[in-house]
């Protein structure tokens, strides 16, 4: 077994360093060790290296950072019966009590003890090698590769924001944010079948992005008020009675206003994105619209098995958002490239995975033009 447990560490912010770690040993019968062979760049990964904190959770020892992440078994526990030595695998990266009575109703992705990686104090997965419970890692088909297998992650996020909002064949869907959650969302919401979604977001290129990947339309929010942008956006759209569903996927508070605008009498809205904790907020709309809010956090119960399906069913393209695949040695550069805006996704390949080049910081056109992130915090 190559045995580099090479980690990418954050020390305190704007600190980070490579260590060489021991290989962790599997804890139960039911754990499998895995190799990591890719793992995806998250706002909250970068937000924890520049601000050391989100909401309360705050880094006080040093952090491995990472938890979108693929790889392949390496080894299983006396009592593993579904994987093997060799099987390619999406990790599934929290790992809640299984006792509470979130847990035992079925949410566990509400569990108060979750341990979920590089949210402090736990380490994340930009390290060689990880254990894991068997029943949270999912074996990849063949015909989804192991890059693929990084982004079911954040594609899960996706499934449950969409999955709150209840969204039924031929409805319409708004969602606010063109990130990668915000695009995973659009395009989630047409595999459930919506007919019209719109894109939001106050990057140009972001929606050109995003019309050529699932939304069928987009709207550029502007300086207005958000009666006015919401009136603006459902001329746009043509839908004149407001929409479904409407989903925040920016965290910005002129969009989680503007969005309770745009929303039908009696349709549905979903906080996904993560801004700041406290807003003003357009409750007298919620009321005389009776509007359903729902919040979504991370994801439960069967997202990443549906994540999984709708990749290998060609029902959602996770390849297209991938911009480019980076050593590990290059973790620090990758992760600036994502904080200036530059990318939709970057891999960042484990430390025993050889790559072919050097950092590719050729961001493609076709994908996005280089454009600074602002009104998203990245979850506070
Ligand atoms: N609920 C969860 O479990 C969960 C999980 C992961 C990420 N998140 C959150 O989801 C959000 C999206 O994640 P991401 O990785 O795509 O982040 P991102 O920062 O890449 O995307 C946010 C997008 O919102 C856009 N935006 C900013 N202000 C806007 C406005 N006023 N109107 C419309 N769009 C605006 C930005 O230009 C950006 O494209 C973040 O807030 C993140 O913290 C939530
Ligand atoms: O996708 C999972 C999210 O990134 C995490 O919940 C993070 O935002 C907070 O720990």
């Amino acid at each position: 077994m190559a045995s580099s447990n090479l980690s990418f560490v954050l020390n305190k912010p704007n600190d980070v360093s490579f260590e060489e770690r021991p290989v962790p040993k599997l804890q139960n019968p039911h754990d499998v060790l895995v190799a990591v062979n890719y793992t995806g760049i998250c706002g909250s990964d970068v937000h924890y290296w520049q601000h050391g904190a989100i909401g309360h959770f705050v880094v006080k020892d040093p952090m491995v950072l990472g938890h979108e992440s693929a790889g392949t078994v390496v080894e299983v526990g006396s009592a593993v019966k579904t994987l093997k030595k060799g099987d390619r695998i999406a990790l599934e990266p929290g790992y809640p009590c299984r006792r509470c009575p979130a847990c035992l109703s079925g949410h566990y992705n509400l569990c108060p003890d979750m341990v979920f990686a590089a949210t402090p104090p736990y380490d994340g997965t930009l390290t060689g090698f990880w254990v894991a419970p068997v029943d949270f890692c999912y074996k990849l088909p063949d015909n989804v590769s192991t890059q693929e297998g990084a982004l079911i992650e954040p594609l899960a996020v996706a499934v449950h924001i969409v999955k709150q909002a209840r969204v039924q064949p031929g409805q319409s869907v708004v969602v606010m944010g063109a990130g990668p959650v915000g695009l995973l969302c659009a395009a989630v919401a047409r595999s459930f079948g919506a007919t019209k979604v719109v894109s939001v977001d106050i990057v140009q290129s972001k929606l050109d992005f995003a019309r050529s990947y699932a939304a069928t339309h987009t709207y550029a929010s502007q300086r207005v008020s958000p009666e006015e942008n919401a009136r603006k956006l459902l001329a746009v759209a043509d839908l004149p009675d407001g929409a479904d569903a409407v989903i925040d996927a920016s965290g910005a508070e002129p969009s989680i206003q503007t969005s309770l605008h745009v929303v039908r009498m009696g349709g549905t809205y979903v906080q996904g994105g993560m801004g700041k904790s406290d807003i003003t907020f357009p409750i007298m709309a919620l009321c005389l619209k009776e509007v359903t809010a729902r919040g979504s956090f991370r994801y439960g119960s069967g997202d990443y098995k549906l994540a999984i399906d709708l990749v290998a069913s060609g029902k959602v393209d996770v390849k297209a958002l991938i911009n480019g695949v980076v050593p590990f040695r290059d973790a620090e550069q990758a992760f600036k490239k994502v904080k200036e805006g530059q990318v939709i996704k970057i891999l960042i390949a484990g430390p025993n995975e050889k790559v072919d080049k050097a950092i590719d910081t050729t961001v493609d056109e076709n994908k996005l033009k280089a454009a600074p992130v602002t009104g998203s915090t990245g979850c506070c």
